[in-house]
């Protein structure tokens, strides 16, 4: 029997809520405004021989320390480490969405991006070219309709993938300017060795360069907590390209 830990990251009402309730027959509270869900919910469910445990995070449109919300899911994600992040777009805006995407695959390559609403999409005339997003990230990516059950076996198959190591992601690098790249150069083997690799190193950097004060202190913290669950493998890239 397996058990993984999967956490819902996105930008407020896309939907993660009811996906949440959708897999776990929970009520979480849903509603069309943003901000609803303001502490993490948890909640559980089997599959077959797989226990999966669902963590429904605030809706956020960044992953910096520019509120609590931001600061829950944003550690959450680094801190924590689920076994995968599903990321959940908003099919009818998904340029804006994209950009949470991003910034989740600079903390973890276990992610797998779940573009819900698909039936809004349909009904607006929208099409999502799935496989040219899933290349474009590295990452697989799904379409669902979590408020009417579409897509849901699929989705829950990609996660396990991701978790069990079928697929191993292999995310897109943003690329910074020449000034931020020499930086970060010269930042992440010091990271690496500082935190002998327990955390996403190139994202510490990027964080530090902006000055982030909350996280150097939730850095310091956590840094004190036991590393006997982070294997370094986690953080490293495999080489099996996602399909
Ligand atoms: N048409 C359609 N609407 C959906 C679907 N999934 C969710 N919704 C609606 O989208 C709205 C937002 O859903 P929530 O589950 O509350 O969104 P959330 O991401 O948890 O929102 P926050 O907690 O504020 O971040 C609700 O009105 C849902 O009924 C879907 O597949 N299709
Ligand atoms: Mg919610």
């Amino acid at each position: 029997m397996s058990s993984y830990t999967i956490a819902l990251a996105g930008n407020p009402n896309t939907g993660k809520s009811t996906l949440f309730n959708t897999l776990t027959g929970l009520r979480q509270h849903t509603g069309n405004w943003a901000g609803k869900t303001v502490v993490m919910a948890e909640g559980e469910f089997a599959r077959g021989n797989t226990t999966f445990r669902i963590i429904d995070l605030p809706g956020t449109y960044s992953l910096y320390s520019n509120s609590a919300d931001e600061e829950v899911a944003r550690d959450y994600i680094v801190f924590d480490q689920p076994d995968v992040t599903v990321v959940v777009l908003d099919a009818t805006s998904l340029e804006r969405n994209l950009n949470l995407a991003l910034q989740v695959l600079e903390m973890t390559s276990r992610v797998v991006v779940c573009v819900n609403l698909i039936d809004e999409a349909k009904r607006l005339g929208i099409h999502i070219d799935l496989e040219k997003i899933s290349k474009r990230l590295g990452v697989p990516c799904v379409a669902i309709s979590a408020r009417n059950q579409i897509g849901i076996e699929n989705l829950l198959d990609q996660v396990e993938k991701v978790a069990n190591g079928t697929i191993v992601p292999t995310p897109v690098q943003i690329t910074y300017s020449d000034q931020i790249e020499a930086k970060l150069v010269e930042l992440e083997p010091l990271i690496a060795k500082t935190m002998n690799r327990r955390f996403p190193t190139r994202w510490i950097a990027l964080r530090l360069l902006d000055g982030d004060e909350s996280l150097l202190k939730t850095l310091r913290e956590r840094m004190q907590e036991p590393a006997e669950s982070f294997g370094e493998e986690r953080l490293t890239h495999g080489q099996t390209v996602c399909h």
